[in-house]
């Protein structure tokens, strides 16, 4: 008696923890086609369980603002990557990142791109929601951007590789995907890399599913500090030129190998990404660029990047660039190594300026500051 009992309460439990995890709305969303249902797998708790070592503190891969994320191998030998959600604050269940949770198995079950992380499915019968995904070997872009080593030297070649990568991935969530996606988080940090150092974007948890006839959808401001694009910020209209902006935040990270913002105590705060403009306006952007990058990649290569870079951080969303022109024409710059002026209009005459800067005084470096609007940044500082 005692043991059916013990059963029975069991499985009470989980049916409640499934109900409380959005099991019922995941079904909703599931059954309504909104994804595709044959994708996600449901696990057991007692498959995550026994996946992670019963979430020993030894297979945390790393830790995030929604969860800890723990490698796992399942029954089948397959290496895994398993999330669980920080659900519950103090006693309370956070309702908002169940929403999240479930956003995240609904976007991510109509994804199917090489260069997105791919979620294997989920595990709602827990305490708290897990989600199942591929396991990615390689850590994360800003990881790699930071630790650099010999073994790994992270060349021109391969930032304009990841740089493409990352594009594609975008573009085709903003137009392949049966309703435009938009990420909201795109950063350095949610850039994993696989065994062959192939990009992979990762973290949805943010990110929105936008019918086609809402080009402009009103939400409550979601992203990182240094990556989030202002207009977005002022206004909370949400379009798909936000995930442009960040990603051209990206991308001065992988020309300058710095941080967006570093806010070191006793510092002021610093934003690269003016300083990066500035560097632009005055012909000193190689005096911003990774030395190793300087080193190692052509320069007309390396200008044309800064040029779309500074294209995508145009204050003005409508003037930035659509992500499908972004990834075009970044695989062309590969293509051609550079050699794309001639399609560059107007600004044919800013890197003819810049080449001969460069050419006429490469080793230039500033002193004293720069000022922009509401920063000031010591110069020759690496930040
Ligand atoms: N599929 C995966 N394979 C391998 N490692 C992963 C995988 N997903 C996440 N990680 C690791 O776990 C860390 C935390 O990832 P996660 O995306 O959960 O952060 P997060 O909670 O979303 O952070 P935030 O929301 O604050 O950006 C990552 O930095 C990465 O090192």
């Amino acid at each position: 008696m005692y043991k059916v009992l013990k059963r029975k309460q069991k499985i009470m439990l989980k049916q409640k923890y499934f109900k409380r995890n959005g099991g019922l709305l995941l079904q909703q969303h599931l059954s309504s086609n909104e994804g595709n249902v044959e994708k996600i797998k449901l696990f057991t708790s007692k498959e995550m369980e026994k996946a992670t070592d019963y979430y020993n503190e030894n297979r945390i891969l790393g830790q995030g603002g929604q969860g800890t994320v723990y490698k796992g191998m399942l029954i089948d030998g397959s290496i895994v990557a398993i999330k669980k959600s920080k659900m519950v604050e103090g006693k309370k269940f956070d309702e908002k990142k169940v929403e999240q949770f479930i956003n995240e198995v609904i976007i991510l079950s109509q994804i199917n791109h090489r260069n997105v992380v791919k979620l294997l499915g989920c595990c709602l019968e827990a305490e708290v929601p897990l989600l199942v995904y591929e396991f990615i070997p390689n850590g994360t872009l800003y990881d790699l951007i930071r630790n650099q080593n010999e073994e790994i030297p992270l060349t021109w070649e391969m930032r304009l590789r990841i740089a493409i990568e990352i594009a594609n991935a975008l573009f085709y969530l903003h137009s392949a995907a049966s309703t435009p996606i938009y990420h909201r988080d795109i950063k350095s940090s949610n850039i994993l890399l696989d065994d062959k150092y192939r990009a992979k974007v990762s973290d949805f948890g943010t990110s929105r599913s936008v019918a086609l006839e809402q080009t402009h959808l009103t939400t409550r401001v979601q992203g990182t500090f240094g990556y989030m694009d202002p207009e977005y910020f002022r206004s909370s209209q949400l379009t798909e030129k936000s995930d442009v902006y960040s990603f051209g935040v990206v991308l001065i990270e992988l020309l300058t190998s710095q941080k967006p913002i570093s806010a070191e105590q006793s510092e002021p705060v610093r934003s690269l990404i003016s300083y990066f403009l500035d560097s632009m306006q005055e012909n000193s952007l190689f005096n911003i660029i990774d030395p190793m990058v300087v080193k190692d990649g052509p320069e007309q290569e390396i200008i044309v990047v800064a040029l779309l870079a500074k294209r995508c951080l145009n204050l003005n969303g409508k003037k930035r660039p659509t992500m499908k022109q972004v990834a075009m024409e970044l695989e062309l710059i590969k293509a051609s190594g550079g050699n794309v002026i001639e399609d560059y209009g107007d600004e044919e005459s800013e890197i003819d300026d810049m080449i001969h800067s460069w050419e006429t005084n490469p080793s230039s470096s500033m002193s004293g500051t720069i000022t922009t609007d509401s920063v000031t940044f010591p110069l020759n500082s690496s930040f």
